[in-house]
């Protein structure tokens, strides 16, 4: 027997457990029979229409629009909000799927999520019955797809008490001005959420804009990202553009009106950064049973299993908060700062995660074909954008010292 053969029959043994889809303490139990059928459809799609193709639409810098027939057809539209035609359900469930989105691909969950979180949200938590009614079952079809504009080119981090775009009320319509950066779905959706600072009370205040019809609105795609590629993020220009009063969203009067958007959609985003570390996760332990040097499958090594069993227990961490916050979500007792932790726990472990799949790809790691050099890219993402992990933290820390340090 050659000394590759004997060194690999070291390691036969007893078959590895089943570690089911990144999911090591079972905790899709918690969900309903419901719930799973949800989740597994979900899954089954994502895994059977999307992965094939998505590394190539990455690698691209593109979004794949022949998917959106399909996709429509999950049934998803409007996940977590009751009534309007939306698709209702707990907030569990919605966080779950987005996990579930993730896990195949970052860039089609951040689409998922400034749709449905983002710009349907800002429509559920800050419109008025009359503007739900009109403008959310169609968002639910996915027939008007919409995109949310807050930061702008000078103003990220500093929204709450420094937006420099600008509405001024003209007797029945509102006159915008200004411009919004990176935001995404905005170079070829149908409606746009912009927050702007009313010049009247100096209150932010959100307003529906139809993108493609509206004279004075424009959008400019970004290039060279090197994450979430397959998102489309646009630099929107507002030059005297005219909304209607109606097109205001009357509930959305403040910055603490904008922030109860970004509360839910925060939450949304450790969801999704714990289904990047599932993907992530997954794909490593795969290409370590397959990868073999010096004889063996590098899954073998004492240094390989140390850092699987942190990745798996990142992974794990991160699903196990994600679901109590989800339990206080459908609880209704939610706050900022809870959202602001989550947020920036999940997309720190996330950072690490896939540092440590990228490592034990080794050179393959780099490529876009492994998924895994993906994942490592889109998680830098997800670790900056809706409020980066230095303003999560001190939103937390304002909470529980008393003192705000960021304004
Ligand atoms: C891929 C992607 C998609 C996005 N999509 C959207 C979208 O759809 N809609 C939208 O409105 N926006 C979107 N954004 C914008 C995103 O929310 C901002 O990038 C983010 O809020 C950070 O703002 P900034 O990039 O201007 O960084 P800055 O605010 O300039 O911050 C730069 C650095 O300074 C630090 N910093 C700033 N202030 C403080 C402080 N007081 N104390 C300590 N540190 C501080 C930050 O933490 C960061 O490290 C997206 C961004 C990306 C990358």
């Amino acid at each position: 027997m050659s000394a590759a053969a004997t060194a690999a029959s070291k390691v036969d043994g007893p078959k590895p457990i089943p570690v089911p889809n990144g999911d090591f303490y079972l905790l899709v139990e918690l969900l309903t029979e419901e719930e799973r059928a949800v989740v597994k459809k979900v899954r089954t799609y994502m895994e059977t229409k999307v992965r094939p193709i998505i590394n190539k639409y990455w690698s691209d810098d593109a979004f794949p629009f022949e998917l959106l027939p399909s996709f429509k057809e999950l049934g998803i539209g409007g996940l977590g909000y009751e009534g309007y035609g939306c698709a209702g359900g707990s907030q569990k469930l919605f966080g779950y799927v987005a996990m579930e989105i993730a896990r195949t691909d970052a860039s089609m969950c951040t689409f998922f999520g400034v749709h449905s979180g983002l710009a349907m949200g800002s429509i559920y938590l800050d419109g008025s019955e009359e503007q739900k009614r009109k403008w959310l079952p169609a968002m639910a079809r996915w027939e008007k797809i919409g995109c949310f504009g807050l930061t702008e080119p000078l103003v990220g981090s500093g929204t709450a008490g420094g937006l420099t775009t600008t509405a001024k009320r003209d007797g029945d319509n509102w006159i915008l001005n200004g411009q919004k950066r990176w935001i995404g779905n905005s170079p070829w959706c149908d409606i746009s959420i912009i927050w702007a600072r009313d010049v009247a009370d100096n209150q932010v205040k959100g307003f529906i804009v139809e993108n493609k019809t509206t004279p004075g609105f424009s959008v400019e795609k970004m290039e060279h990202k090197i994450a979430l590629k397959v998102v489309q993020n646009g630099q929107i220009t507002l030059t005297d553009v005219r909304v209607p009063e109606a097109n205001r969203l009357q509930g959305g009067n403040s910055f603490r009106d904008t922030a109860r958007v970004l509360r839910m959609t925060r939450y949304m985003v450790g969801w999704a950064s714990t289904g990047i570390q599932m993907g992530a996760f997954e794909a490593t332990l795969k290409y370590t049973q397959e990868r073999s040097q010096f004889g063996k499958p590098i899954a073998s090594f004492q240094m390989v299993q140390d850092i699987l069993a942190k990745m798996l227990a990142n992974v794990t961490a991160c699903q196990c908060l994600m679901l109590r916050l989800a339990q206080l979500d459908d609880e209704g007792k939610l706050s900022d700062h809870q959202a602001a932790l989550a947020k920036a726990f999940c997309t720190a472990k996330s950072r690490e995660t896939v540092s440590w799949g990228r490592e034990l790809l080794g050179g393959n790691g780099i490529l876009a074909d492994y998924d895994v050099g993906r994942f490592f890219a889109d998680a830098e993402a997800l670790y900056s954008y809706e409020g980066t992990y230095q303003m999560q933290n001190l939103i937390v820390g304002k909470a529980i010292t008393g003192y705000g340090a960021f304004v």
